[in-house]
C-alpha cells in the first residue's frame, strides 16, 4: 500500500467567496510509516484526510493509492475504496446514534456484506483493547466525549484497514489515555504495514509517529517533513 498527493489543490466556493484550503500540495505516505499531520488550525489537516479518503474530490490533482488516482474514479467506486480499504476516523466520532459500542463495530462489518455475528467476540477484544471493555453496551449517549472518541478509534482498525486516516484521535482524552492509543496505531501500523495519517495537535501522538509532518511544508511544492516536538 502506497498513498501519493500530487500536485493538490482544493477550493472552496467561487469568485470573491473563494477559499483555498491548500494548493499543489504534494505528499507521500509509505507502507509500515505513521505520519503525524501537524499544523495551526484551519491549516487543511482535516481536509487533506478527507481528500485522501475519497471523501472529497480535489479541485485539482491526483489522489494516487497503489497507483490508482481516487480522483477520477466513479461515486460507486469511491464508496467501495472506501469501505473495503480505508479505516477513517472522524474528529467527530460520527458514531452512529442508538447503536451500542460493540455494534458500532458490527456495523462496519454489515457494510462489507459479512455476517457481523462472528466478529462479536473480536469486537468486544478491540473494545477492550481501548479500554472499554466495560462499556460494551453503551450508546453514544451513555458514553462521555472521550469514550466516544476511542469505540470511534476502535471501529476505524477492527476491519483491518490497510490505510489509516485518523482525525484527533486524542482531542477528548486524558494524557495517559493518549499516550496509549498513540501506542496503539504505531503498534498497529507497524504490525499490520499500515499507511497511517493522524492529523494531531498531541504531542504525545507526535512523539509516537515515525514522522512528522507540517502542512506549512507541503504547499506550494514545498514537500518535506520536518520535525516538531523534538
Ligand atoms: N466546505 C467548506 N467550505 C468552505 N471552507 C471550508 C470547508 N471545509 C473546510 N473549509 C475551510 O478550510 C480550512 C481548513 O479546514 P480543516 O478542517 O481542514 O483544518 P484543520 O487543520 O483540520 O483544523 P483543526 O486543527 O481546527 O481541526 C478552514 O479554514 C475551513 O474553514
Amino acid at each position: 500500500m502506497s498513498l501519493e498527493l500530487s500536485d493538490v489543490t482544493v477550493a472552496f466556493g467561487s469568485a470573491d467567496a473563494r477559499t483555498t484550503v491548500f494548493d499543489s500540495l504534494g505528499v507521500t505516505f509509505e507502507a509500515g510509516r505513521m505520519t503525524a499531520l501537524v499544523g495551526p488550525s484551519g491549516s487543511g489537516k482535516s481536509t487533506l484526510l478527507a481528500v485522501a479518503g475519497a471523501l472529497l474530490r480535489p479541485t485539482a490533482g491526483q489522489v494516487l493509492l497503489d497507483g490508482q488516482d481516487l480522483a477520477v474514479l466513479s461515486e460507486a467506486q469511491r464508496a467501495r475504496v472506501r469501505r473495503e480499504r480505508i479505516g477513517y476516523m472522524f474528529q467527530s466520532g460520527n458514531l452512529f446514534s442508538g447503536l451500542a459500542a460493540s455494534d458500532q463495530l458490527l456495523a462496519a462489518v454489515s457494510l462489507t456484506g459479512q455476517r457481523p455475528r462472528a466478529h462479536r467476540c473480536r469486537a468486544e477484544e478491540a473494545l477492550t483493547r481501548v479500554g472499554l471493555g466495560h462499556r460494551l453496551r453503551h450508546r453514544p449517549e451513555q458514553l462521555s466525549g472521550g469514550e466516544r472518541q476511542r469505540v470511534a478509534l476502535a471501529r476505524a482498525l477492527f476491519l483491518s484497514p490497510k490505510l489509516l486516516l485518523i482525525d484527533e484521535p486524542t482531542a477528548a482524552v486524558d494524557r495517559s489515555q493518549a499516550g496509549d492509543l498513540a501506542a496503539l496505531l504505531a503498534e498497529r501500523t507497524h504490525q499490520d504495514d499500515c499507511v497511517t495519517v493522524v492529523a494531531t495537535h498531541d504531542p504525545a501522538v507526535a512523539e509516537a509517529a515515525d514522522r512528522v509532518v507540517d502542512m506549512a511544508a507541503l504547499t506550494a511544492g514545498a514537500a518535506r517533513p520536518v520535525a516538531l516536538f523534538s
